[in-house]
């Protein structure tokens, strides 16, 4: 066993989201979100009948929750707030009781030495939002900027790592492209302006933040490597649009303030012309830059839509139970191109970690998932050498905490390291809840 120490200040957490573990979603006072709409809609829904109505019932349970946190060791807990719970109609009136259920949360992390990483969008919009036209509106840079506000102000100082966005580019391909996420909406005319809405809102929700805010604040973004399947000229050009697509399309606006030039070239006429002034609020200077890395994508040119650049089956690695190769050295690769081509910004992942099939029921109160164990010490080794190589990592949140509700795939993907009975709501450790507390004491990576 070979050890790899890492920085001495580096933080290891663990990261959910609000509807995928709450449950309750219209308690105290709550506003319903798209993911309440779109989860109870059978025609939409592909896990037909899993809703976050109770999910992993955490709105009961947060501070046992907690307490299971910190018997970990968790030292930090990415959560994201419901912005219905919030502003029951997304704007105006502020719901108390739904803000104090976050304010109860962050205060009982800090009491159990754990730091909040608050997350304010993670999917959910309140449904009063997507009625007045969603992230189509461009009024929604106004709405979210205000929702911001809200938290800022309340929990700012406790809270002192804020992300605006989580993985805008899963809400606009899979809520306004394909449509298998919520609003569920099919449309390549609609998925631009939703992404440059939500880039709007990012940089008006930072703008917002630095009137008030004394910390830190970020945008978390979902980065799959994409590696030409050949040197031909046509999987080379594959492998520029699916990049562009995926990793590009929302750090160079954020960074750079422009669009890789490959959008205009897949979207072509459902590409608008977008005002010069959007991309100063866009470009809003960050703190950090969260990374979501989950597996790669080895890819060659194809008729698939919109891309025409398509996945090459690695047929011989290791699959999760979402389909994804286990490629641990694709996040090496990926924290140092974001070095390369987006500098030397702090950087979290803010997510990472894989489904394996779990059993439904922890036999004896134990769960063993070599899998996922073996997962996650070849991952955080990877880390250990994108920081060997001066990528500046700054902590890991291993997704996820919980087995939680898999978006439309429901509660079958299990990607905790806490296992869930969904009948008893028992919680059981599993072996990689037990290396991951190793890995937290000894601040090491051990292969
Ligand atoms: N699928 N999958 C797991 C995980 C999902 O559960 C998170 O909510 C997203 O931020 C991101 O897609 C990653």
């Amino acid at each position: 066993m070979t050890q790899t120490p890492f920085p001495d200040d580096f933080l290891w957490g663990c990261a959910t989201a609000a509807y995928q573990i709450e449950g309750s979603p219209l308690a105290d006072g709550a506003g319903a979100s798209i993911w309440q709409r779109f989860s109870h809609d059978p025609r939409l829904m592909a896990a037909k009948g899993d809703t976050g109505d109770v999910a992993c019932d955490h709105y009961n349970r947060m501070a046992d929750d907690v307490a299971l946190m910190k018997e970990l060791g968790l030292q930090a807990y990415r959560f994201s707030v419901a912005w219905g719970r919030v502003l029951p109609e997304g704007t105006g009136r502020v719901n108390q009781a739904g803000l104090g259920f976050y304010e109860r949360l962050v205060d009982t992390l800090l009491a159990n030495d754990i730091e909040p990483l608050c997350t304010l969008y993670h999917w959910d919009m309140p449904v009063a939002l997507d009625d007045r036209g969603g992230w189509l509106n461009r009024d929604s840079a106004d709405w979210f900027a205000d929702y911001g506000r809200v938290l800022f102000d309340r929990l700012d100082g406790r809270v002192k790592k804020w992300v605006t966005l989580n993985e805008p580019w899963v809400v606009t391909d899979g809520g306004y492209l394909h449509g298998a996420l919520a609003p569920g909406h099919r449309n390549m005319f609609e998925a631009p302006i939703a992404s440059h809405n939500l880039m709007r809102a990012h940089g008006a929700a930072v703008k917002a933040y630095r009137e008030t805010g004394k910390h830190e604040i970020g945008l978390v973004v979902n980065l799959e490597p994409k590696y030409a399947a050949s040197d031909s000229p046509e999987d080379q050009a594959a492998q520029r649009r699916a990049e562009a697509y995926m990793n590009r399309q929302y750090l160079e606006p954020a960074i750079h303030g422009r669009y890789p030039p490959e959008l205009k070239e897949i979207f072509g006429e459902a590409w608008p012309d977008w005002p010069a002034e959007d991309f100063a609020l866009i470009q809003q200077p960050i703190d950090f830059i969260g990374v979501n890395y989950y597996t790669r994508n080895v890819t060659r040119a194809d008729d698939s839509w919109p891309l025409n650049a398509g996945p090459v089956p690695q047929t011989q690695a290791t699959h999760t139970t979402t389909g994804w190769e286990v490629f641990p050295q694709g996040l090496t690769d990926v924290l140092l191109w974001v070095k390369e081509n987006y500098g030397d910004l702090p950087l979290y992942i803010t997510e990472n970690g894989a489904a394996f099939y779990d059993p439904p029921n922890a036999e004896g109160g134990r769960v063993d998932d070599p899998l996922r164990v073996d997962y996650l010490r070849k991952h955080i080794a990877a880390i250990g050498s994108a920081i060997e190589q001066g990528a500046d990592v700054r902590g890991y949140m291993l997704w996820s905490f919980l087995d939680n509700l898999e978006w439309s795939l429901g509660y079958s993907k299990r990607f905790g390291i806490v296992h869930v009975n969904f009948e008893t709501q028992a919680r059981t450790p599993k072996n990689s809840a037990r290396l991951y507390s190793q890995v937290i004491a000894t601040n090491a990576a051990t292969l």
